[in-house]
């Protein structure tokens, strides 16, 4: 279960509701064992690990999103109405807001860099290409007034 220290992990930041646990993304990520596993399906935050068992789905898909965002994958089954009624008894709080999630495949920097690169290459490309038209241009100008 959830430990009072986990639950007063900065619910006083931004736009928090008091009543509600909030939880950084780094903790989920740290409940994975067989005490304890946190998922996150919507911005909440769920404990399963009494649910493992029992999930219809199998014990494999849940092991493998534990610690992490599911909503991707717990939308892509299409889930009951009931199966979404089901998620209320694991509830334990929310992600906290002004959390960033983390990315699959690494972190945001690399992302970044890569935009960075994609926008010189759009930009620089066209400007080299314009100014070797120009010289060719000029070349064979100054080609054809000699001849
Ligand atoms: C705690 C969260 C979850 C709950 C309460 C839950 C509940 C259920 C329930 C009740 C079913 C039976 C079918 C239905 O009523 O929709 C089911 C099936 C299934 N679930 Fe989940 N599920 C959860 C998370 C996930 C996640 C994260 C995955 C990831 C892929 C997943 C994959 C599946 C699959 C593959 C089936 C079988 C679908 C089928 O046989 O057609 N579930 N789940």
């Amino acid at each position: 279960m959830a430990t009072s220290e986990a639950s007063s992990s900065g619910g006083n930041g931004q736009g928090c509701d008091p009543s509600i646990t909030y939880y950084w993304w780094e903790e989920v990520a740290k409940q994975n064992s067989a005490e304890e596993m946190w998922m996150v399906i919507h911005g909440r935050v769920y404990d399963i690990i009494r649910f493992l068992s029992e999930h219809p789905g199998g014990e494999e898909v849940l092991l493998i999103q534990a610690g992490a965002d599911a909503t991707e994958s717990f939308e892509d089954v299409g889930h009951s109405p009931d199966a979404r009624e089901m998620l209320k008894q694991y509830y334990i709080g929310d992600a906290h807001p002004s959390d960033l999630k983390p990315k699959k495949g690494g972190n945001k920097d690399p992302s970044k860099r890569s935009t960075c690169k994609s926008c010189w290459a759009y930009c620089i490309l066209p400007l080299v290409g314009a100014i070797l038209v120009g010289f060719l241009c000029r070349h064979f100008m100054a080609d054809n007034k000699s001849s």
